[in-house]
């Protein structure tokens, strides 16, 4: 089978996730028709398109007006209708395998043999409701995560009878609308995201039975030394404790009794005023910095770890897909396989040996493939092997490069998810990189961060609680291997660029930023001071009474103003950007290379010295610079009327 062309789509089911999936799919550029039971049902899943488009567009983050995208959505609540034209169908009806299967053989026989059948199921088996069909191998998962506008993760599921073609097919169509699709090669209860996150919950709740911690002391742990974004127990609130108890029961898999009996109680977190916490009067999730002392944080990970571990010896997904799905759709700081490789994998299977030693309960018994990883000594990235293999310095998590053919090394800042704020693994990630990079083959280097909000809004906050101080002084050795790096480097800037972003571009050679981009220092807001060289950069540019009031004030500045101030070589408006950037980027590729190298050389050290030592060196690069081959060039090219064509030299 070849893969299949989708361009017309059916929704089927308007609530939050089904809404959400037509808006996303709309604004692609598909054609959609969203389909319910009642016309009441259909009405409200549109007026909830049309208030979030205009949404999008009051904030400039759709390319069209929102009308231009109702135009592509029709709504029905006769299936036929809905499905006869398309050629891949979504159903999103709640979490019933009757009602999922109804749904299904109703579709099969109003659409063509060649219709795509996906399930937004997130925790039935795609293969229990594809059966209710005469052709399974067109039916797949496509679990995306709610709200589908906001959230950039969608698991593509294979069924046991799936066809490779199908599930191809599925993983573009999520490409094209801008989203981010990982295989589920299996179809496993619960698929990635919600078999690695139940544990988080579910251990931090065995543990409150036991009475190993409180649940503030749990939550302040998980959030302010491990950097989760919500502890256990205020995400279970979150949720709904008895949609987790649902889950559980479904595959026969214990409940912990602070669960069980907070639901006998009615007390199913935020939706009914109670759960954990009090919402009513008592104001909700509250817990501090310093109540996390002592609370045995790698048990809850451990059990995380396990999970992977069974996803990745089944062959259900990579460590890489795994890891990206659990910052995307659970929102964690990083992956739990590379949390698993910094924290040692023979601490975690010691963890969960004690443990299942202890209480013989089968959520304790370790992963077969965790056990072979420690065999083969592949305990994580100190022992140069765990999930993934460090020998070569290990794989990039946070950002993407390639070098072009002109030899530009292009740097993504990819975090989209936090607005590519630096972590110190991205920080150790781009100081790796450029210190492994081959400067033969390189002309310039072009930095950009991905999306289009920011180039980057700082450092990482929420690591600031969980790194040590000496960790988080290591940041300026990555923005110094950028000033130092011989080459000349380009800042590109869209959309924010503040503490650390600023201090990365300040030690970029040429900075260009879109004119609704915004800079700033607002390290200050949070009982800092900017920690990339920020400070000497900035009074060194700018002088003392702006880099005081830009520092002091946390403030954030235009574009057009930081090029007013000189910290900008240009604001362009969006429309003249690329082409700017590009004009910049061909003087460079173009440019004798050793003389370019020599001036950064020259203009950096000189001005970190007095007159006559930066004259110095100048004098002594101009004379290196006569022995040339390239110098020859530039004269003979002058002399004859043309362009010079600079070699290596
Ligand atoms: C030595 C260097 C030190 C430093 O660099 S310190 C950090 C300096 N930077 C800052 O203080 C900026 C912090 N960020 C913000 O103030 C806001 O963001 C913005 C004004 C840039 C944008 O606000 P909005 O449009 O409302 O977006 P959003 O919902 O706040 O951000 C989207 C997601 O990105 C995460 N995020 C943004 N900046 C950071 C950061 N610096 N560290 C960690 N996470 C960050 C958020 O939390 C959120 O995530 P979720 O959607 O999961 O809630």
């Amino acid at each position: 089978m070849m893969e299949l062309e989708i361009e017309n789509l059916a929704v089927l089911g308007a609530g939050s996730m089904g809404h959400g999936i037509a808006e996303v799919a709309a604004i692609a550029g598909y054609d959609v028709f969203l389909r319910d039971v009642e016309e009441d049902l259909v009405r409200e899943g549109y007026d909830q398109i049309e208030w979030s488009l205009n949404k999008l567009a009051e904030k400039d983050q759709i390319d069209e007006d929102a009308e231009q995208v109702l135009d592509r959505i029709s709504t029905t609540v006769d299936l036929e209708t809905a499905v006869a034209d398309a050629d891949l169908v979504i159903e999103a009806a709640p979490e019933n395998l009757e009602l999922k299967r109804q749904i299904f053989e109703a579709v099969d026989s109003a659409t063509s043999d060649e219709t795509i059948l996906a399930t937004n199921t997130s925790s039935l088996r795609v293969s229990d409701i594809a059966t209710a069909t005469e052709r399974p191998e067109y039916c797949c998962g496509l679990h995306f995560f709610n709200p589908p506008v906001k959230m950039d993760l969608v698991e593509v599921v294979s069924g046991d009878q799936s066809s490779e073609a199908v599930v191809d097919s599925a993983y573009e169509f999520v490409n094209s609308m801008g989203k981010t699709p990982i295989r589920v090669r299996k179809d496993v209860p619960q698929f990635v995201v919600n078999n690695v996150l139940t544990p988080f919950m579910g251990e931090a709740a065995w543990m409150l039975d036991e009475e190993a911690a409180t649940i503030e002391a749990i939550d302040a742990a998980m959030v302010f030394k491990r950097g989760y974004p919500m502890g256990p127990f205020e995400l279970n609130d979150f949720g709904g404790l008895d949609i987790f108890a649902h889950t559980r029961d479904q595959w026969n898999d214990p409940v912990p009794a602070s669960i069980r009996s907070r639901i006998e109680s009615d007390d199913l977190g935020r939706k009914t005023g109670a759960g954990f916490y009090d919402y009513d009067g008592g104001g909700g999730a509250s817990y501090g910095p310093r109540q996390g002392d002592g609370v045995e944080t790698t048990r809850i990970e451990a059990r995380m770890i396990n999970e992977a571990a069974k996803l990745v010896g089944d062959d259900v997904a990579d460590p890489s897909d795994i890891d990206v799905a659990m910052r995307l759709g659970g929102g964690l700081p990083e992956g739990t396989c590379r949390t698993g490789d910094k924290l040692g994998l023979d601490v975690v299977l010691d963890t969960l040996e004690r443990l299942y030693e202890r209480t013989g309960a089968d959520r304790y018994e370790p992963a077969d493939y965790l056990v072979k990883l420690v065999d083969d000594g592949h305990t994580g990235e100190s022992a140069g092997a765990g999930f993934y293999d460090y020998r070569d310095g290990g794989p990039y998590h946070y950002i993407s490069h390639e070098v072009t053919d002109d030899g530009v090394l292009q740097v993504l800042f990819d975090r989209e998810e936090r607005l590519n704020a630096f972590s110190t693994d991205m920080f150790d990630e781009v100081q790796r990189l450029l210190e492994t990079s081959n400067t033969d083959e390189v002309s310039c280097v072009v930095f950009e961060g991905a999306g289009d909000r920011a180039f980057s809004a700082g450092a990482d906050i929420t690591g600031f609680t969980t790194a040590e101080p000496t960790e988080l002084m290591h940041i300026d050795e990555a923005i110094q291997a950028i000033y130092e790096y011989p080459r000349p480097t380009i800042a590109k800037i869209d959309g924010f660029c503040l503490g650390a972003g600023l201090e990365i571009t300040l030690a970029c050679d040429i900075r260009v930023a879109t004119t609704g981009s915004t800079l700033g220092s607002p390290e200050i807001d949070l009982g800092l001071i900017p920690g990339g060289g920020g400070t000497q950069r900035l009074v060194r540019l700018l002088g003392e009474p702006r880099t005081k009031e830009l520092v002091f004030r946390g403030m954030k500045i235009s574009a057009e103003q930081a090029a007013d101030w000189g910290i900008l070589n240009r604001a362009v408006p969006e429309a003249e950007f690329e082409a700017t950037i590009d004009d910049i980027v061909s003087d460079l590729v173009d440019g004798p290379q050793t003389a370019l190298e020599v001036a950064k050389h020259v203009i950096n050290e000189g001005q970190n010295g007095s007159l006559e030592t930066g004259l110095a060196l100048e004098s002594q690069g101009f004379g290196l610079l006569t022995t040339t081959d390239d110098m020859l060039e530039g004269v003979a090219a002058f002399n004859q009327d043309r362009a010079p064509e600079f070699g290596d030299e």
